[in-house]
């Protein structure tokens, strides 16, 4: 399903600090998208905002063409996952808080939420309180996924499961997307984990967007370029410089760009090393130019 999401303008303050700052933005679903940015860069409170959760100070928020604030068939579009707070302990056992979040959410799959307590191993009759950080984290994700929600956003949700349940959320969410295609929205941290599974990415720095794309296309466009410093930056002129690094005479200096053969011929021939980039050190290194360029 395509829920497009879109903001335009979008300004809040939290007291008197601009979280969001003139943003706009327009998804236009039936994807997965990252969405990514230092700590406090206003990943949260966007999410909050596009929920119906927070009322921005001006600026529109839609959901499927609808304004969100106050609009509870736009809202019920909406879940938003928040890992380990998601649930409340006074919701009982696990059993009792899907069966609340059951009653939420219009397209709610019990058998998929069955499945899904089954594969994260949670117990169901095990009371919230008595689970593990990384266990109410899963129960979170299981009510994301169950949810069937057309925009359905994870904030960080999966950030303290460990590593063997962390590949079970990556797992099942592609393959339910795969056969139930809706808008997804991750924000996360752990990058380089979860590159294969954006389709697009959006970067947030100090409430701006700063970029946005698709993932293989801006991977591809990354590369580090290792060599004798002075052919470094020979090599280098002219090209969009993210990063740089001395190590005594050697130069790393990450571009980026599209290189084309000519330069890559080049680099071979002045026996320069071109190598790819991790996603998360580009996105890091975007990040903090674009925003840097921005300000
Ligand atoms: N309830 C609040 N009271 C005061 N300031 C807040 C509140 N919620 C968010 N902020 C501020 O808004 C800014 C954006 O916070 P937000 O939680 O949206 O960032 P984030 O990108 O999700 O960060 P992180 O990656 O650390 O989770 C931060 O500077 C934060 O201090």
């Amino acid at each position: 399903m395509s829920v497009a999401v879109s903001v335009r303008d979008l300004r809040l303050t939290i007291g008197r600090r601009v979280v969001l700052d003139n943003l706009s933005l327009h998804l236009g679903g039936g994807r997965i998208y990252g969405l990514i940015g230092r700590n406090g860069s206003g990943k949260s409170s966007l999410m909050s905002v596009l929920a119906g959760l927070r009322r921005p100070d001006s600026g529109t928020v839609r959901i499927g063409g609808e304004p969100v604030f106050e609009n509870e068939a736009a809202a019920s579009k909406v879940c938003l996952v928040r890992g380990r707070f998601h649930f409340p302990d006074e919701l009982g056992r696990v059993r009792d808080a899907l069966g609340f979040a059951a009653t939420l959410r219009p397209d709610w799959d019990d058998d998929y939420a069955e499945h899904l307590t089954e594969r994260f191993r949670i117990a169901t009759d095990k009371r919230i309180r008595a689970l593990s950080e990384g266990e109410r984290a899963a129960v979170g994700v299981i009510a994301g996924l169950a949810s069937q929600a057309p925009v359905t956003m994870f904030d960080e949700a999966h950030a303290v499961m460990d590593v063997p349940a962390r590949h079970v959320f990556y797992d099942e969410l592609l393959a339910d997307y795969m056969a139930r295609p809706r808008t997804v929205i991750v924000s996360t941290h752990l990058v380089e984990e979860l590159g294969s599974v954006f389709e697009e990415v959006v970067m947030l720095d100090a409430g701006k967007l700063v970029a946005r794309g698709e993932t293989e296309a801006l991977r591809a466009q990354g590369c580090q370029v290792t060599g004798p410093a002075d052919l470094v930056d020979s090599f280098v002129q002219g090209l969009h410089v993210l990063d740089e690094r001395l190590l005594g005479y050697t130069k790393s200096v990450v571009i980026f760009g599209e290189l084309g053969a000519d330069r890559h011929a080049r680099a071979w021939s002045m026996n320069l090393d071109l190598g790819p980039i991790g996603l998360q050190d580009l996105f890091s290194h975007l990040i903090r130019d674009m925003g840097e360029r921005d300000r």
